[in-house]
């Protein structure tokens, strides 16, 4: 179990005294629906780290996933491994509240709970721009008989909290209304004095839900599963309607936080040049949030997966085999407010390294000052 739960105010054997049944029995009841948890949190809090985490500490627990990115490039689908048991779902290029059709998630979920399925959970990793007020209602008026919604858990990221707060307040103080769970992640990044302001402006404006703080989205899962997690919505129906006061598949369209980002997709399967790399992440593009995604160099003693992740001005990178089958390439996702997409896809283009010939494994020396 995680070592790294920690809270003032819980401890996790509190937290299940305040729950009448616990996971093993929902699970191993045969007559139980499906919980349908939700994940969501601005771009880069640590949502698929979370969902990953999950995957890695329940591998008792058959899990379905639904995974919606922003881009037109669903790089969660392929960031989040283990044991995901039926084919993920991938929801991409659009925010998930609006890319749905008339039966919103009916669909995905109906793939994934019907008469055969035998799934404990699904999970659902909303893009880090969707209105997850929005989708809890989706999902709670799915129509699929074999599911309930087992609550939503919204991830905050407390080295960029203050500075995204600012700039979207409306968004953020519904996500922190509405949710069940909240995790203060990234504790590690900043002071403790940090994290406690964060937690107290959060209990300002919610007094009901859980706040644990986490490093690295590492929790006791159990807690996930329990079962009151989504159940008690009394205050949070409230919040919802008062929130939700359109028809995401109307064409009466209210301004979604997503409709103030762009997103700019780049693959390509010719090696990189790591000094025009370089460069590019030293001038990173302006307005630019986040960028997340994959490279390939290819050269000699050099030619593994490297993951790109950034978030904010925090640039991390590592390195990894190529799964079986994988193909070798590039596969990036840029996402801002006012990006300037022409500038960029020239920039991306630019980074394609025109005469492999010429580079010699010393260009990736200075690549490697990104690394972990
Ligand atoms: N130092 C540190 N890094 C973290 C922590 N949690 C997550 N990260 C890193 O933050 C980056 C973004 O994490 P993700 O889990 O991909 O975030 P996300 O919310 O899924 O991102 P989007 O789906 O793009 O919104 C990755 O490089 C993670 O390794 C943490 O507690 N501490």
């Amino acid at each position: 179990m995680s070592n790294s739960f920690h809270s003032d105010d819980y401890t996790i054997d509190d937290i299940f005294d305040d729950f009448s049944q616990n996971t093993s029995q929902k699970i191993t009841s045969k007559k139980r629906k499906i919980p349908v948890i939700m994940i969501s949190g601005f771009l880069g809090a640590g949502k698929t780290t979370l969902f990953n985490n999950i995957l890695k500490s329940s591998k008792q627990l058959k899990i379905g996933a639904i995974v919606n990115d922003f881009g037109s490039v669903n790089i969660d689908s392929k960031l989040v491994s283990g044991n995901v048991s039926e084919k993920t779902i991938e929801l991409s290029n659009g925010c998930i509240c609006c890319i749905l059709g008339e039966n919103g998630l009916k669909e995905p979920l109906d793939a994934l709970a019907n008469e055969s399925s035998n799934l404990d959970a699904i999970i659902v990793e909303a893009s880090g721009i969707a209105e997850p007020y929005d989708l809890m209602q989706t999902l709670r008026f799915s129509g699929n008989q074999y599911t309930y919604f087992g609550g939503n858990i919204y991830m905050v990221d407390c080295q960029n909290f203050n500075l995204a707060n600012s700039q979207f307040p409306v968004h953020f103080k519904k996500c922190l209304q509405t949710s069940d769970i909240i995790l203060l992640n990234k504790t590690n990044l900043v002071s403790n004095e940090d994290v406690n302001n964060i937690e107290s402006f959060i209990r300002n404006i919610n007094k009901r839900s859980i706040i644990l703080k986490t490093d690295k989205a590492e929790i006791d899962t159990r807690l996930l599963f329990s079962n009151n997690t989504g159940s008690e919505h009394t205050e949070d129906e409230h919040n919802h309607h008062e929130y939700h006061s359109h028809d995401c598949s109307s064409h009466h369209h209210h301004h979604h936080i997503h409709d103030s980002f762009q997103s700019v997709s780049f693959t390509t399967e010719r090696p990189l040049d790591p000094q025009a790399f370089i460069n590019f992440l030293d001038n990173l593009p302006e307005n630019m949030f986040r960028l997340k995604g994959f490279c390939y160099f290819g050269m000699k003693g050099y030619e593994q997966k490297y993951l790109i992740q950034i978030v904010g001005k925090t640039i991390d990178i590592t390195s990894d085999n190529w799964n079986e089958n994988e193909e070798l390439k590039t596969e990036v996702v840029l996402i801002g407010v006012n990006l300037d997409q022409d500038k960029i896809n020239k920039q991306l283009k630019n980074i394609i390294d025109e005469s492999p010939e010429d580079i010699t494994p010393e260009n990736m020396i200075n690549f490697e000052r990104f690394f972990l």
